[in-house]
């Protein structure tokens, strides 16, 4: 569904220099793929994920969904980005109905459609409410559904756990699940921990920096629905852990 070839990003230093952000990256996306990017911080992990989105040009190489050629943002894609960005003024209904309303839904179809998302991510009650009267997870769940709102065949996800406590953190990685095994979306996600990206995918790319590149792609053969809780007594996934952690510690020290 995705297929990325050869694909490389320059940028302009303050001092005029060039920068090789990413370095001839090619991968294979499936429809339905939950996959997490990982690796040092700098390697380019946030700037893959823009250039999928349509968000950053690339400088070579190409960037295919579905056979065409990304040019720009398009709803296909659907980014939860670190910074969930939620309107202030609008309630947690309007937020994620403001998007349909873009596409040109009428208001009872968008809120109605709204609501739909907001028990999906277990936020009913809080409909009317407005984002400051929300908890960092909460408005990372109204991100999520704004995102899911419109129905994106793929959705991105940069880092979109990193600054909730761990318990929250727990939470929203199950009801993510939840929700990806209820419709199988396709999800790129990318996390500094690795036993987040071991839980949630089906393969882990580990990313070396200097220049960012893909080092390893892992497929995670763990058997779903996975339960976190009995997943801690599982050896194998214990395994998965300490190697993808050793191979970041050695790409860490190799770049140093
Ligand atoms: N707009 C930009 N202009 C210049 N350089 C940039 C720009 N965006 C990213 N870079 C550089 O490209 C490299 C990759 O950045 P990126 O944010 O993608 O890394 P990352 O792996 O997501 O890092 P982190 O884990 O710290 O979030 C870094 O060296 C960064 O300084």
């Amino acid at each position: 569904m995705i297929a990325i070839e050869h694909l490389s990003k320059r940028f302009k230093t303050a001092a005029g220099k060039d920068h090789l952000a990413l370095s001839d990256i090619n991968l294979e996306l499936q429809s339905g793929e939950f996959v997490s990017i990982i690796g040092p911080s700098g390697c380019g992990k946030s700037t893959l994920l823009y250039m999928i989105g349509g968000f950053v040009p690339a400088s070579d190489g190409k960037i295919l969904i579905d056979g065409r050629p990304v040019t720009g943002p398009g709803p296909d894609r659907g980014p939860v980005f670190q910074e969930f960005a939620l309107f202030a003024w609008k309630t947690v209904l309007q937020n994620i109905a403001y998007g349909l309303r873009l596409q040109g839904k009428s208001k009872p179809e968008a809120e109605e459609r709204a609501r739909v998302l907001l028990r999906m991510v277990g936020l009913e009650r809080f409909a009317n409410f407005y984002p400051k009267e929300l908890s960092g997870g909460m408005k990372q769940r109204v991100a999520i559904a704004r995102t899911l709102a419109y129905n994106p065949e793929i959705l991105l996800m940069d880092e979109p756990f990193g600054a909730l406590d761990a318990h929250t953190r727990t939470h929203l990685q199950r009801d993510l699940l939840r929700i990806w095994e209820e419709h199988r979306k396709t999800v790129l996600f990318v996390t500094h921990s690795v036993e987040e990206a071991v839980y949630l995918s089906d393969r882990v790319i580990v990313m070396a920096a200097g220049p960012g590149r893909i080092a390893r792609i892992i497929p995670i053969e763990l058997e779903r629905p996975r339960q976190r809780s009995e997943l801690m007594f599982d050896r194998r996934y214990q395994e998965y852990i300490t190697e993808i952690e050793g191979m970041i510690d050695a790409f860490e020290a190799a770049a140093a």
